[in-house]
């Protein structure tokens, strides 16, 4: 089989089907269009001549399971180990996650000490409602909310704080719409396969995907890593894919190249660009859901109606950096539920991770806040009208009330992450399936990738790159 693919959208999801691709012999050519003037996509890192890093989007990866090993194998084969910060489980960071409840800051519980106890701002031991859990009946619903699944397994109280505080601090979503079975997989997959999230948690629910294990990944196990960056930012990874595929003489890389449309004639795609026409055998579509939507033609249209009912939210992100170590408390951060505020979902403890990330000389201390998600419009209206300094102000607060900083920071930034994270809504797992086999049914030969479907982490988005590559060529 000697193939054109072309892959649409060049952020990390796009990056990682290429760097797939041109392992395999079987494509003889492969084209990344990007219609941003850099690759990347939401990785994206501010590196001050002082050595600071501040991170815009992502800004730490989860080496564990399978599809955290399949990054670390990338990363390895790009030869980016000497690059990695690696953050262990005992560090301050992994075991420290904090709330923020009733006007003050508590620790999530943690430890065996934390789940026997009654630990604020919960008002009895966690080991009640996780033991009472392993007696609740199984759903018989396809799909539920994330808060209701929550509140029925394990009571109101820790759907309404801990776990509306989560889907803000991984999905900034509301955990009333979003879908237990797509956006916790792990959880509607213990309930199906043992009847409980304990005992799945305990006996494990379902195979992993067969990923090998290279010297990195192992030496993340061995070193108990929670999570891991890069030195000069996570925009690095995206940068180094970049690199390699220049070196690949089948990868050819367009950037400031918007696909404005796509047309089938006979068994070939014919990409509208602004400025000509390319022709494919195959389209990997790494865009998100709605953009691909926007370019496919008419006779697609069932097709494009499901990508567009893929919501996205904007997040406004907030880089603040303050003299000295200012910080009350150690640890990753703390996240407010919606019933605390709606507009600030919570702040990140940037230096606390990643110390290394500081500028050099003298200590610094460097927070992220991040605003907005599912409530992005209703408290701050337009994200085209907002202005940068409302939301520095607005962060600047924040820090002031919830961890009583009052001096100003030294240095800030701000950035409206527009339509940033993807929200798998009730049924989005049917979608899935609906639009998978119309695809399938129409003999189309397109695949989709990136964080609309099937996982919005760095991990999830590389492996799904990985699959799309696979689904084409087969294991390489
Ligand atoms: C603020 C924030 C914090 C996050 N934190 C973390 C974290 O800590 N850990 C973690 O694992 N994940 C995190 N994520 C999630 C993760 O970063 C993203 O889900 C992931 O980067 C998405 O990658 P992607 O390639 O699917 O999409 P994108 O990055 O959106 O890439 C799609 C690309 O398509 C391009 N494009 C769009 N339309 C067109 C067109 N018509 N033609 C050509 N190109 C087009 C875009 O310019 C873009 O480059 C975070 C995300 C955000 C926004
Ligand atoms: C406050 C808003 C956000 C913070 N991070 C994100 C948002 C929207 C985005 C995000 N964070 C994580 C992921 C990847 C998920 C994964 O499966 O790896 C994404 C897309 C990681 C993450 N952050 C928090 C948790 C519980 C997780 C899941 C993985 C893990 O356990 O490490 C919590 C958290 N996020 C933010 C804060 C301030 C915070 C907790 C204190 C910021």
């Amino acid at each position: 089989m000697q193939k054109t693919v072309a892959v649409l959208g060049g952020g990390i999801g796009g990056l990682s089907a290429c760097y797939h691709l041109s392992k395999s012999s079987q494509i003889s050519k492969i084209v990344l269009l990007e219609g941003d003037g850099r690759f990347g996509g939401w990785l994206r890192s501010t590196r001050r001549e002082d050595g600071a890093v501040f991170e815009h989007g992502p800004r730490a990866i989860r080496p564990a399971g399978a599809v955290g090993r399949n990054t670390l194998n990338m990363v390895e084969d790009l030869g980016l180990e000497s690059e990695v910060l690696p953050v262990t489980h005992g560090h301050a960071s992994s075991k420290n996650r904090y709330l923020y409840v009733g006007g003050q800051l508590h620790k999530m519980p943690s430890g065996l000490g934390g789940v026997l106890r009654t630990v604020p701002p919960f008002t009895r031991p966690l080991v009640q409602s996780v033991l009472r859990e392993i007696l609740i009946s199984k759903g018989k619903e396809e799909d539920e909310s994330i808060h209701s699944f929550v509140s029925r397994r394990l009571g109101t109280e820790l759907a309404d704080i801990a776990i509306d505080s989560l889907c803000r601090g991984v999905f900034a979503g509301d955990s009333r719409r979003l879908s237990v079975r797509s956006c916790l997989p792990i959880l509607y997959k213990a309930e199906k396969a043992r009847g409980s999230i304990v005992l799945g948690m305990l006996l494990g629910s379902g195979p992993e995907p067969d990923v090998p294990t290279s010297a990195l990944a192992k030496r993340a196990s061995q070193e108990n890593w929670a999570q891991w960056s890069l030195k000069t930012g996570l925009q690095n990874l995206s940068e180094a894919l970049e690199e390699r595929m220049k070196d690949v003489r089948s990868v050819e890389l367009h950037r400031d190249s918007p696909v404005k449309g796509l047309r089938m004639t006979g068994n070939t795609w014919e990409i509208k660009l602004e400025d000509g026409t390319i022709k494919a055998d195959h389209i990997i579509a790494a865009l998100p859901a709605k953009a691909l939507a926007s370019a496919l033609p008419s006779a697609a249209q069932p097709l494009s109606q499901q990508l567009r009912e893929i919501s996205t939210v904007t997040v406004a992100v907030v880089n603040l950096e303050y003299e000295g170590s200012v910080l009350p408390v150690t640890g990753f951060g703390h996240l407010l539920p919606s019933s605390e505020d709606r507009g600030v979902l919570g702040v990140v403890y940037d230096s606390v991770p990643f110390p290394q990330h500081n500028r050099n000389g003298g200590p610094t201390t460097r927070l992220t806040v991040m605003m907005g998600g599912a409530w992005f419009q209703e408290v701050f209206g337009n994200p085209e009208e907002v202005t940068e300094q409302l939301f520095v102000e607005r962060a600047t607060q924040a820090v002031s009330s919830h961890l009583g900083i009052t001096t100003p920071p030294v240095w800030s930034t701000a950035t409206i992450n527009k339509d940033c994270i993807p929200q798998y809504y009730l049924g989005h797992w049917k979608r899935l399936e609906i639009m998978r086999k119309y695809i399938k049914d129409h003999n189309m030969p397109i695949t989709l990738a990136g964080a609309s479907y099937d996982g919005v982490s760095v991990n999830d988005v590389i492996f799904s790159g990985r699959t799309a590559s696979e689904s084409l060529v087969g294991k390489v």
